[in-house]
C-alpha cells in the first residue's frame, strides 16, 4: 500500500484518552512489525544481526560464563533498539521535513552517532570477552 494511501489507524490521539481497550496482542503485533521492518530496510541492522549471530556462537563454541553472556545479550538488545529508533527518528524526520533543514540533519545525525556509540561500545564489550578466549586457543 502505497505510504499516502489512508489506513484506518489502530488507534489515534482521539481515542487514546477514552479509555478504549487496546488488545496487548495488538501492541506486540504493532512492536514486532516496526522491528521486522526496520530489520528489512536497514542495512546496518542487518549487519548488527550477522554480528549477533557470531557473537552467540562464539559464545556457546567457547563456553563463555554468565556474566559474559550477560554482557553479549545486552550489547544485541541495545544495538537493535537504538538500530530500530534511529530508523523512527528517520521516518518522523522525513515526514516533517522532506526538504532540506538544518534541523533535520541535527536530528538524523544525532539518531546515527547514538546507534554509532552503541556499536563502539558493543565492539568494545566484544573484544573483552571473546579476545582473550581466542587468543587462548590459538596460543595452546
Ligand atoms: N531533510 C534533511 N535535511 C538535512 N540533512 C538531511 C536531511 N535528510 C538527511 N540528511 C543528512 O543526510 C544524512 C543521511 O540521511 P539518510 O536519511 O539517508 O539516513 P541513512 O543514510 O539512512 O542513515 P543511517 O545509515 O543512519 O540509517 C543524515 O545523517 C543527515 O546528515
Amino acid at each position: 500500500m502505497p505510504a499516502n494511501e489512508t489506513k484506518p489507524f489502530v488507534r489515534t490521539a482521539d481515542t487514546k484518552g477514552l479509555g478504549q481497550r487496546y488488545k496487548l496482542g495488538s501492541a506486540f503485533a504493532n512492536a514486532g512489525r516496526g522491528l521486522a521492518e526496520a530489520v528489512r530496510g536497514e542495512r546496518n541492522l542487518r549487519i548488527d544481526a550477522g554480528f549477533a549471530v557470531v557473537a552467540i556462537a562464539l559464545g556457546f563454541a567457547l563456553r563463555i560464563d554468565t556474566a559474559s553472556w550477560l554482557a553479549v545479550i545486552v550489547c544485541i538488545g541495545m544495538m537493535f533498539a537504538l538500530e530500530t529508533l534511529n530508523t523512527a527518528i528517520e521516518a518522523v524526520v522525513d515526514l516533517a521535513s522532506p526538504g532540506y533543514h538544518e534541523l533535520a540533519r541535527k536530528a538524523k545525525d544525532c539518531a546515527a552517532g547514538a546507534a554509532l556509540a552503541g556499536a563502539i561500545a558493543s565492539l568494545v564489550v566484544g573484544i573483552i570477552v571473546f579476545a582473550p578466549r581466542l587468543l587462548a586457543l590459538f596460543i595452546s
